[in-house]
């Protein structure tokens, strides 16, 4: 039977005869749709739908006061994004037809069969969906302003691409539907998940994983949680993050990075909204939105037999999100850097320095491989080392001089010189991996699957490896 945990749209029955309605309700109900509305007399529908664009509507033709040909016609004329899918126990090809011109979009005959009804309401979320968001895209088009501001209030940015984004989340943030983010580290990924979750105005909590440390069986504890006993070591039942995000959002962070079982796992998890907590056979329902994010193109690795699955993946982007790196949205480099400044001054007390125009200018030729965190490293550091009450271009000059994205020593290896001249010292064992770690993504051009390849590692152990090295690196992360 399809499963419609994941979705809030809702689902307006209209229907002159109650036991219909009541009928209706609790085959929805039963299918998991949360937001039924039944209505008995057709004259009260438009009230009902006031205001209402996430919303799918099934509508009897044979009623008194109104017919539902006429709700039909007003339905096209006033509220275009809502499908009707006909309900009736007329079986004329004529009627059907007419109905469908009229813009219904689709007509089932009485008594529906129940795999018929599951998938025209599957059909008519889907078609909703994409209406909605068609409306939003031309909104942005026309530079209407988004609905909810506030949700999008921690992300700085003047770049089109971004606003264009801001629209595209308010479009899709109430469908339930997964969200697959895609974009260079750094570049904000994370900031845009909680925009989703605050944009769907979900009441559970927003929850972040990073999967890419965590192997098949700490993926299945992690998520699905465990039973006493399920293993040697597990003393106490654990509650999974599905469960602490019902109601509300778990993302998760590098997902490009899951190994082949655990992408399993999550399939079904998402086809079918169950899940088993280890050592239980009890299934439980997840109600927890999925946002995954990946700081690569995973296309290039979905195949039927490839690194990621191909059914994952599509599963997964049911709506995509591609964040464009720093390098280009320039424009939002002077505004970053104030922000950043402002915030950096209040959390160490301090008044804000003024910032100079070199140092600015300076910035915005940067190429910023590590993106707006990479910008908030600099600034930091520059404000906790500003003595002047002035950001100058000595205060970063150096570190962009000597660093490269993972904040190696910048001098390359050469034969002449020995391991001393290069590190001032001699270098301990982690300071050489690091420094062939920044070599080799330098010579990839930061793609972390050549960049492993060169050094003979896997891409999950030189992920984990900058992961830890950013954790050290990134203030207020
Ligand atoms: N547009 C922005 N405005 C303000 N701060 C930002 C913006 N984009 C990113 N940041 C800040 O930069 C840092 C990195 O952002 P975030 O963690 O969202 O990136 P990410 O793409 O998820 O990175 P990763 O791929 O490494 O997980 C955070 O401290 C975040 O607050």
């Amino acid at each position: 039977m399809l499963n419609f945990n994941h979705v809030d749209t809702e689902v307006i029955i209209v229907d002159d005869e109650k036991s219909e309605l009541d009928a209706y309700s609790f085959l929805l109900k039963s299918m998991g749709v949360k937001n039924v509305t039944t209505v008995d007399d057709s004259r009260k529908l438009e009230r009902i739908l006031a205001g209402k664009n996430n919303c799918v509507l099934f509508l009897d033709l044979n009623m008194p006061h109104k017919s539902g040909r006429q709700v039909l016609v007003e339905m096209r004329n006033r509220h275009p994004r809502v499908p009707v899918i006909i309900c009736t126990a007329n079986s004329e090809i004529e009627t059907a037809v007419e109905c469908l011109k009229l813009g219904a979009h689709d007509y089932l005959v009485k008594p529906v069969n129940m795999n018929t009804f599951g998938s025209a309401l599957r059909n008519g979320v889907e078609i909703c969906t994409l209406r909605n968001e068609l409306f939003s895209l031309k909104g942005l088009v026309h530079g209407e302003k988004l609905n909810s501001p506030q949700c999008f209030s921690s992300i700085i940015t003047r770049d089109p691409v971004m606003h264009g984004v801001f629209h595209y989340i308010e479009a899709v943030a109430t469908s339930g539907q997964p969200v697959m983010i895609l974009g260079e580290t750094g570049a904000g990924k994370e900031l845009v998940a909680r925009a989703i979750h605050d944009a769907s105005r979900l009441a559970g909590n927003f929850v972040a994983v990073d999967v890419s440390g965590l192997d098949d069986p700490l993926f299945s504890d992690t998520l699905f949680g465990h039973e006493k006993g399920a293993y040697t070591g597990a003393e106490i039942d654990r509650r999974g993050l599905i469960e602490k995000a019902a109601g509300g959002t778990l993302f998760l962070d590098e997902i490009g990075e899951l190994s082949r079982n655990s992408q399993i796992k999550l399939l079904r998890l998402l086809q079918e909204g169950v899940y088993y907590p280890l050592g239980s056979d009890q299934p439980r329902r997840s109600t927890a939105r999925i946002v995954g994010a990946a700081n690569r193109e995973l296309n290039h690795l979905v195949s039927p037999e490839g690194e990621f699955r191909m059914d994952l993946y599509y599963r997964l982007s049911t709506h995509l999100i591609r964040l464009p790196p720093l390098r280009e949205r320039k424009n939002d480099i002077p505004l970053l850097i104030s922000h950043l400044a402002e915030k950096a001054a209040k959390s160490m007390n301090r008044k804000c320095p003024e910032i100079s125009r070199e140092f600015v200018d300076t910035l915005v030729r940067h190429p910023f491989p590590g993106n707006v965190r990479e910008l908030k490293t600099y600034i930091y550091d520059a404000v906790a080392r500003c003595r002047s009450g002035e950001l100058t271009v000595d205060l970063i000059d150096e570190r962009m001089q000597s660093e490269k994205l993972t904040g190696f020593p910048a001098a390359t290896l050469n034969d002449n010189r020995s391991l001393e001249t290069l590190f001032g010292h001699f270098p301990e064992l982690s300071e050489l991996t690091q420094y062939a770690i920044g070599e080799a993504l330098e010579k990839s051009d930061n793609n972390q699957s050549r960049a492993a390849e060169l050094l003979g590692i896997s891409k999950q152990a030189l992920s984990k490896r900058l992961k830890r090295r950013r954790a050290k690196t990134a203030p207020g992360k």
